[in-house]
């Protein structure tokens, strides 16, 4: 039977990656990472373009598992238990670990229907209207969009698409929400909306952001992974993880040299 990963006990760290090393075929893309994410905190992913960010976020959900190429060795944890055990119900597994994308992906449908699509194929038994006003009051989008719950979720701007889309990921009540450069397509107002949002939302949740903005690593987050990449004699590009700290140590003290030229915008 499959393991009730809701069910599991709760610590300080969330999710954890002991010896990491991710492929794609052949190609190593990550190398020996190991990262705890504390709860109820939000942690930034940093680093040059290839590095490996957005395949770590992925594989804290299982979406890496889409891709026929994709292999892990080493571990993945969520509150100690594996994620990549034979018992363990990939499904399940997004559902608690929800992910936000670069572009804002509505769904073809209402508003109305964005919220609640997710929770129905849940099972979810509680009032749905309840359901979309609480999600869409958390995600800062209600008083936008009340009156128009029936419109197409695509009428929305990009900003409020954005939103609409950090409401969908709540409504199926996940425990994380991973975000992948989720600001990259928005103008700074909407920007700084995500960004107020992510304070907000940190109460309850715990956030993981892929970034290439340095001033909303700053601004957003608690603790901050620096990632780098380097080249193999054989022409690949292995990603590290280069420092992990408090957020202000990186920023202001970092102690890898590497580290305080990204920060400061020296690096090559
Ligand atoms: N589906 C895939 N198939 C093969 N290689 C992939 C795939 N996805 C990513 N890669 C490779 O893995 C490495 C890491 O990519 P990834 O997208 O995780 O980096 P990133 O740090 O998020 O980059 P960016 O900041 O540009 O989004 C890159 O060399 C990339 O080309």
């Amino acid at each position: 039977m499959a393991t009730n990963i809701s069910t599991l006990n709760s610590t300080d760290t969330v999710l954890r990656t002991e010896n990491l090393n991710v492929y794609y075929g052949k190609f190593l893309a990550l190398q020996n990472i190991w990262l705890d994410i504390p709860k109820n905190k939000v942690t930034a992913f940093i680093g040059p373009s290839g590095c490996g960010k957005s395949t770590l976020l992925r594989c804290y959900n299982r979406l890496n598992d889409l891709i026929d190429s994709f292999r892990a060795e080493g571990q993945v944890f969520y509150y100690g238990k594996n994620l990549y055990a034979s018992d363990i119900d990939p499904v399940e597994v997004r559902r608690r670990i929800g992910m936000v994308f670069q572009r804002p992906n509505p769904f073809p449908k209402s508003i109305y229907d964005n919220i609640t699509f997710g929770a129905k194929i849940n099972g979810y038994k509680g009032n749905l209207d309840e359901l979309v006003e609480k999600s869409l009051r958390q995600a800062a989008l209600w008083d936008e969009v009340k009156d128009k719950l029936r419109q197409s979720g695509s009428s929305l701007s990009g900003g409020q698409q954005q939103r609409l889309c950090i409401a969908r990921a709540i409504a199926v009540q996940p425990e994380i929400i991973l975000m992948d450069e989720p600001c990259a397509a928005l103008d700074p107002i909407s920007t700084l909306r995500v960004e107020e949002l992510i304070h907000e939302l940190k109460e309850q949740y715990t956030i993981v952001i892929v970034t290439h903005n340095m001033q909303q690593a700053a601004r957003v987050s608690d603790k901050t992974a620096f990632f780098n990449v380097r080249p193999t004699e054989t022409g690949g590009r292995i990603g590290y993880l280069v420092e992990y700290d408090a957020t202000e140590v990186i920023f202001n003290n970092p102690k890898q040299e590497d580290t305080r030229d990204y920060v400061s915008g020296r690096f090559g």
